[in-house]
């Protein structure tokens, strides 16, 4: 692997520290998500991997090149990297053929800005200027733009921001789709959870100016690294449980653990994700009591909010999805059956409020 390797990062704003001691390794042609809440520190980041910004301590290697040490600060034009920012910034009295060209050398430039511009699907759009253009093709061609001069890593800071919630979503797949045809080498910042799921190879959470955990997509959601990562990727029932061989004892009886056998027999939180959880209107040997405090429409199904009777010794509120055609009504008691895997966690909390998405029973 070459790609992106950063060791040991510090950097400040004046005197305020923002980054601490940040790892974040990228292998070469993955696309990686950074993700974490505004202010976290997420786009001081990529300014460093930039160039913009100059690290207090620490290591950045690209390609196995070093652009950052202590005594190495390569500057930003020949960093080798493309940006694609959150507005596109293309140049607004020139044409999408010179934008995408803009820097290129003479003799390749025709061939180049036709090659990227047939990547990126707008091949018909050359003589347009961006004012003519809507804001998901003005993303394209920003896009075109930063990879025409081959970078070694791409950088894209909530490039999808601007845009409605359709186009977003229809974007960012298609963006992730190119640079897989282009082999790039990725990092996209963004605090939506939906845009990292769907984009990304690798996930980087960031907390308080470190990456406290950094893994593919469905090993985050399904084995967090503490109690704000499992939040963090998605609503979480956080339920009491007492750790035996390979299972855990909890309210809703015993259930597997997702990696096996476990050699602790210490207290923990399990994580029990929404879909998880199975309601009926009858009780079962180890279901959990609890009654409907609230439900919300979602599309393809219901989202309930629902109070567990105070013997289950749960804190308040679980979450569960329902695939009903209509929710059970508000104050409907139910009885809740976990199903699937569990993973442990330890119970010191990240509090809730410092992460987007919260549910803890
Ligand atoms: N030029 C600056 N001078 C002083 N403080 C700054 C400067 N730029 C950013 N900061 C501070 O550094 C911290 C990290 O900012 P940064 O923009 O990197 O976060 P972020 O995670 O990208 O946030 P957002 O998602 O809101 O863009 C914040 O507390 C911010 O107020």
């Amino acid at each position: 692997m070459s790609g992106l390797s950063i060791s040991a990062l510090h950097a400040a704003h004046g005197h305020t520290t923002v980054l601490r001691d940040l790892e974040l390794r990228v292998p070469n042609g993955a696309l990686a998500c950074v993700l974490g809440p505004s202010g976290c520190g997420k786009s001081t980041l990529l300014r460093i991997i930039a160039g913009f910004h100059r690290p207090a301590s620490g290591t950045v290697t690209v390609g196995g090149r070093t652009l950052n040490d202590d005594h190495t600060q390569v500057p930003a034009e020949r960093r080798r990297i493309g940006c694609v920012p959150q507005d596109g910034a293309l140049f607004p009295h020139l044409s999408v053929a010179a934008n995408v060209g803009f820097g290129l050398p003479r003799a390749e430039r025709r061939e180049r800005v036709a090659e990227m511009l047939d990547l990126v699907g707008l091949n018909g759009l050359a003589d347009r200027h961006p004012h003519q253009l809507s804001g998901g093709q003005q993303q394209r061609i920003a896009l075109a733009r930063a990879l025409a001069p081959r970078p070694e890593l791409l950088l894209l800071d909530e490039p999808f921001a601007a845009l409605d919630a359709a186009l977003r979503a229809e974007l960012r797949t298609e963006v992730a789709t190119t640079l897989r045809r282009a082999g790039a080498t990725a990092v996209l910042v963004t605090h939506d959870v939906d845009e990292a799921l769907a984009f990304a190879d690798l996930i980087a959470v960031m907390r308080d100016g470190r990456i406290v955990q950094c893994d593919a997509p469905h090993a985050l959601y399904h084995r967090p690294a503490d109690t704000g990562v499992a939040r963090t990727l998605g609503e979480a029932n956080l339920v009491p449980a007492k750790l035996a061989a390979d299972h855990a004892i909890t309210a809703f009886g015993e259930l597997p653990l997702t990696d096996g056998a476990s050699d602790t027999d210490e207290d923990a939180v399990v994580l029990l994700r929404p879909h998880q959880l199975r309601l009926s209107t009858t009780s079962g040997p180890h279901t959990v009591e609890a009654r409907v405090v609230n439900s919300g429409f979602r599309g393809h199904d219901y989202r309930l909010e629902l109070a567990p009777d105070p013997r289950h010794e749960l804190a308040t509120p679980l979450i569960a999805y329902t695939p009903a055609d209509a929710p059970p009504p508000t104050g409907e008691t139910l009885h809740i059956a976990a199903h699937g895997t569990v993973h442990p966690l330890a119970p010191d909390q990240v509090p809730p409020d410092q992460v987007p998405n919260s549910a803890t029973a």
